[in-house]
């Protein structure tokens, strides 16, 4: 008995770019910019989404699921899809670099570049696809952060974090439900090799244990106030106990109430975090007590720090460039994963 649903990934992809973009802002955000970044990310994302159905035309026919895309029930050539990827790929990453900025444009070049050769092959080679995939699914808040501050400090990782272990329950439970189709397109998926479903489970209740912290996070490295953190404790738990529930009960019913409850969170996590965002004035009043986790509490390294907070502020202020975080900690670098999202249509028990 398959249900059809259609899990539209690309307004997902853009949707998390747009929430990273409002968190990576100061006090006021660029409306404008923001429309940039999202449509920047929505040409990448389609691009990439394009090339996967290109280079999967021959599985997707193969699985019920996916059979009825344009290029498997031939509505639309290969030729024309891959003229079409690359414009559209090509645009966006151009957009992006000229009204964001080069680290934006070339982390969603790479997050195309990471979707669709080398996440894509290694659907049909190893069940370690799904971990590849959930870092391409991550990015794009990174690439938000990165247009709204041109810069991704510690504090820009909460979201993708979030996203990260997020997936890997939802494609979990995806992949559980689909598995004999999977195995019909010829893609090894976890669940393929495990018959028991005792695996997957794990690994769903795993990743949702590791959501857990991420609330406290939000709120120790300024990025949301003390709700966030316990709402998103609240709110994870849940996640918890449907992953608990699925390992317990490895049946259909327990992974589609996995599945939907996945879907159910993530939205629910984003609104929580732009709610509870901390303006870059709210963030700087916080700053010099910050990071109760990783703050080195030493009366010395404090003193050294509120000194350095004072430069910072002093450079803010005299800058143009509008730099909302705080930059000691890390600029975890012009990582090259760029993100896509690719819809997921789902035609399985779910
Ligand atoms: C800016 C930019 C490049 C963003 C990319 C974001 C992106 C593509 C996220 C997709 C995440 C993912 C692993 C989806 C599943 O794809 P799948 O191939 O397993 O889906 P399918 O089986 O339905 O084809």
């Amino acid at each position: 008995m398959c249900k059809y649903y259609c899990v539209h990934f690309s307004m997902l992809v853009v949707a998390t770019s747009g929430a990273g973009f409002v968190l990576g802002s100061g006090s006021a955000i660029d409306f404008a910019g923001l429309c940039w970044t999202c449509t920047g990310t929505m040409m990448v994302a389609a691009s990439a989404n394009s090339l996967n159905q290109v280079f999967e035309k021959h599985n997707d026919a193969l699985m019920k699921r996916t059979m009825r895309r344009p290029l498997p029930s031939g509505r639309l050539s290969i030729p024309h899809a891959a003229i079409w990827a690359s414009s559209v790929g090509i645009a966006g990453t151009t957009l992006l670099a000229y009204k964001a900025n080069i680290l934006t444009a070339g982390l969603a070049a790479s997050n195309l570049a990471l979707y669709a050769f080398v996440y894509t092959p290694l659907k049909q080679i190893h069940p370690v696809n799904t971990w590849v995939g959930a870092i391409v699914g991550g990015i794009p808040p990174l690439l938000g952060w990165a247009a709204a501050s041109g810069q991704i400090s510690l504090n820009a990782w909460i979201l993708p974090a979030a996203l990260y272990f997020w997936q890997l329950p939802h494609f979990m439970a995806l992949a559980y439900l689909c598995r004999s189709d999977y195995a019909a397109g010829g893609f090894r998926m976890l669940s393929f090799t495990d018959a028991s479903g005792r695996r997957t489970a794990l690994v769903a209740l795993r990743n949702s244990l590791y959501l857990l912290p991420l609330g406290f996070l939000a709120y120790d490295w300024g990025v949301t106030s003390g709700w966030f953190c316990l709402e998103s404790g609240l709110l994870t738990l849940s996640m918890v106990a449907m992953a608990f529930s699925f390992y317990r009960d490895r049946t259909a019913k327990g992974a589609r109430r996995m599945f939907h409850g996945s879907l159910l969170y993530l939205p629910v996590f984003m609104s929580g975090l732009l709610i509870h965002r901390l303006t870059e004035d709210e963030q700087v009043q916080k700053e010099p007590n910050s990071s109760k986790l990783f703050g080195f509490l030493s009366s010395e390294n404090l003193r050294l720090d509120r000194e350095n907070d004072d430069e910072i502020i002093k450079t803010r202020k005299e800058s143009p460039i509008r730099n909302h975080t705080r930059p000691p900690v890390a600029y975890a670098s012009v990582a090259p994963f760029p993100f896509l999202p690719a819809p997921v249509y789902a035609d399985c028990d779910l």
